[in-house]
């Protein structure tokens, strides 16, 4: 949610938070019900995690999005909690912005000023850098990712997958602690995909992907596979992909 976050007027980065007395090293989804359309979708799901790189898989509808809405404080939980890093993500919402970095499938969704370097300093300026600091900020990453001559393009002039890029950026740039991305590789080609996927494994930051092409979780630390609403499966990604890969063949057969 990078339009979401960098939108807040009373951005709080996260290093000036108060600390909280539950202030903890994972990400926990604790007893929690949710409704969807009026009807009963989560029951009781409940999840705690701290590895790095963690991949959320499932079948259409099965409630990948709505899970990681809950982690931002797009949605709240009707019974139960959910807090990132032992802040609690109704109780402290404000601070989620500034947590939590979300990248969606579509990036001219995300991208809100005209050029690369605007999209990217905009970022800096909410962490309290003057407009010339961020400027600076923002060309030096790119420098550092050897496109620094994309500064001054126009966003509408950029690839789907140069966009997307630029998306990701313009979040780890505001160094969250948690990068979660819902479907940020479905319309790109195979060279762009391995070059935003190691933009990811680069960074230091905590990452949820959610996607339906299983060879991007290679080198994860964990796979958690939902289906209709619950989890069905959760460990390593061999594991879980083959236990998918397994119940689908099988839904095929019958
Ligand atoms: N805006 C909405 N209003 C009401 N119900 C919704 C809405 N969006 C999704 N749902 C319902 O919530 C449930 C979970 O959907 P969700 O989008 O979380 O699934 P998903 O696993 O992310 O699916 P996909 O892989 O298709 O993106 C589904 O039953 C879906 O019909």
């Amino acid at each position: 949610m990078a339009w979401f976050a960098r939108k807040q007027k009373n951005y709080i980065p996260h290093e000036e938070a108060p600390l909280h007395p539950e202030q903890s090293e994972h990400i926990c989804i604790e007893q929690v019900d949710l409704q969807r359309a009026g009807d009963p979708f989560f029951q009781q799901i409940s999840l705690r995690w701290n590895e790095k790189r963690v991949g959320l898989i499932g079948n259409n509808g099965s409630g990948k999005s709505t899970l990681v809405r809950l982690l931002n404080g797009l949605m709240m939980p009707e019974q139960g909690r959910v807090s990132v890093f032992g802040y609690d993500t109704v109780k402290q919402a404000a601070l989620m912005p500034a947590l939590v970095g979300f990248i969606f499938q579509n990036p001219d969704h995300q991208m809100i000023f005209p050029t690369v370097a605007e999209e990217l300093a905009f970022g800096c300026e909410q962490l309290g850098q003057t407009t010339q600091e961020a400027r600076a900020s923002a060309l030096a990453l790119l420098r550092e990712q050897g496109i620094e001559s994309w500064a001054d393009r126009p966003v509408t002039q950029l690839s789907e997958g140069q966009k997307q890029r630029v998306c990701i950026l313009a979040v780890l740039i505001m160094k969250p602690r948690l990068l979660i991305l819902d479907e940020p590789f479905s319309s790109l080609d195979l060279p762009t995909r391995r070059l935003l996927l190691q933009l990811i494994h680069n960074s230091d930051t905590h990452v949820l992907l959610i996607s339906h092409d299983l060879s991007v979780y290679d080198e994860f630390d964990r796979l958690i596979w939902m289906e209709k609403g619950q989890i069905r499966a959760d460990g390593t990604p061999d594991e879980v992909i083959s236990r998918y890969i397994d119940a689908v063949n099988s839904s095929v057969n019958d």
